[in-house]
């Protein structure tokens, strides 16, 4: 499928579902299972980050185990991982932040990608790269809702991933800025549960944060 294509559908499923969970994982099990239980609650879109010794291998299981689930790929901090993401079928890549490297190999690679930004000048080195739907991070300290409102004033075709600090609690007034498309975040899926092998209180607080993006 062609970029602007693959891209459209998970802008489409992103709009639907808004609450993004974000999977530290790194066995490929309990990813699968994690996944599963996420995607049978409602969140049908899931990051995984690179960010334990094996991820780049529980993403590449995890992408053939579900796939029903747009599973994408966080942390990416070289063209090198964008390129190993790229070549695990994930649907999508993103980072927390943006290198004028990364923009250029991502824009090269055509895998739907979302950069990191912080402020107006990351946001000018993704839109020259034409990526306009970034995520914000870390959104809580940066001023999440007013930020992302802020900077809607001279980049208006922009829309943003609110990742960092982001709550249950919140999600629900954070989905009300008109530029956010969604939030990110680990609450539902957190280390302690997956470790505990605690699918069933994986399940309650994927199908809370589902309602919340509702
Ligand atoms: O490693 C990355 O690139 C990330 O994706 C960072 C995550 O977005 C945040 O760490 C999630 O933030 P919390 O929900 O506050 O845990």
């Amino acid at each position: 499928m062609e970029m602007q294509m693959k891209m459209s559908a998970i802008l489409k499923q992103l709009s639907q579902v808004r609450v993004l969970p974000i999977l530290v994982a790194d066995d490929v099990q309990q990813a699968i299972r994690c996944v599963a239980t996420l995607a049978e609650n409602g969140l049908s879109a899931v990051e995984i980050t690179l960010r334990t010794p094996n991820a780049m291998n529980v993403l590449a299981e995890v992408v053939k185990a579900c796939p029903e689930v747009c599973v994408g790929a966080g942390t990416i901090l070289t063209a090198q991982q964008l390129i190993e993401v790229q070549d695990t079928g994930a649907a999508f890549g993103i980072s927390p932040g943006i290198t004028p490297t990364l923009a250029h190999a991502a824009a090269d690679l055509g895998l739907p990608y979302f950069p990191g930004v912080g402020g107006a000048s990351d946001l000018m080195l993704a839109l020259e790269h034409g990526f306009n739907v970034v995520k914000l991070f870390p959104s809580d300290l940066v001023g999440s809702t007013k930020m992302a409102k802020a900077l809607g004033g001279p980049f208006p075709d922009v829309r943003f991933c609110l990742t960092g600090g982001v709550t249950l609690e919140a999600t629900p007034q954070l989905l009300q800025q008109s530029n956010v498309l969604c939030v990110g975040g680990s609450w539902m899926c957190p280390a302690s549960l997956i470790e505990a092998n605690n699918w069933a209180a994986i399940a309650k607080l994927a199908a809370a944060a589902a309602i919340a993006g509702k």
